[in-house]
């Protein structure tokens, strides 16, 4: 795993903590809270399962907001230490961790449900976390990704919003927080991604059946995927 691209990251996050949700909602013109929605619901479309839900990459614990409300354990785990001590403050039923997505300290098929929301592009080794989202998931437990993409380059409108994200955003995203380099580093790690379809195949070499694959704009997508 490169852990100098992790503690790099972790800085970053821990950097822009406490201007993190209301740069989302500005820089996104309040569409974060329609792609969570839209994760959310796709999640009851595919289970109605109780138990443990497990937020990985949970940053402030945005998702905790819009998730099925009927989980009887909620966990997060997210590295970043000033992105957790928010989301502790705003959802103290919830138990947060420490640690990072390639080495999830539960025990095997013991979650339900996994959502990661803007946080796969992060990950150190995305093959060694979605291993490990295999091994803590139970048998037919859920996993749902939101995620951007990198930006398809067809309509007028595409174009707009490649210019926006690629362009504009590293700049407004700098204002808002102070910090320049992380909304680079946003607008470039959007740009070097893997295309969804690369991700499908990922999940399913690690044995997870894609159930969906859905996009929404821009290059936004949700993906729910099943352990089975
Ligand atoms: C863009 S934020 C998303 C936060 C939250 N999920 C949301 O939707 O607002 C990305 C998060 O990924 C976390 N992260 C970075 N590397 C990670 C890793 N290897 N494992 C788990 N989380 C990681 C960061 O600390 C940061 O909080």
């Amino acid at each position: 795993m490169d852990r100098s691209k992790l503690f790099r990251i972790i800085n970053t996050f821990n950097k822009i903590s406490d201007r993190y949700i209301l740069a989302n909602h500005i820089l996104s013109f309040g569409q974060d809270v329609c792609w969570r929605k839209n994760l959310c619901q796709l999640v009851e479309k595919y289970t109605n399962r109780k138990g443990v839900i497990l937020d990985v990459a949970c940053g402030t614990g945005e998702n905790f907001k819009y998730c099925p409300e009927n989980f009887d354990k909620k966990i997060g785990i997210d590295p970043a230490r000033n992105m957790l001590e928010i989301a502790k403050k705003q959802f103290p039923e919830v138990f947060f961790i420490e640690g990072i997505a390639e080495e999830i300290p539960l025990k095997n098929s013991s979650v339900d449900l996994i959502t990661v929301s803007f946080g796969v592009r992060n990950f150190s080794d995305r093959k060694k976390a979605f291993s490990e989202f295999y091994r803590v998931l139970k048998k037919d437990g859920i996993l749902a990704i939101l995620e951007f993409f990198p930006m398809e380059n067809g309509t007028l409108l595409n174009k707009i919003a490649a210019k926006y994200i690629y362009d504009f955003l590293p700049y407004l995203g700098g204002i808002i927080t102070g910090n320049f380099k992380a909304y680079k580093y946003l607008s470039k790690s959007i740009k070097n991604f893997i295309l969804p379809e690369v991700m499908k195949l990922e999940l399913e070499k690690n044995g997870l059946t894609v159930l969906e694959n859905s996009k929404t704009f821009p290059d936004v997508y949700t993906f729910i995927a099943k352990k089975s």
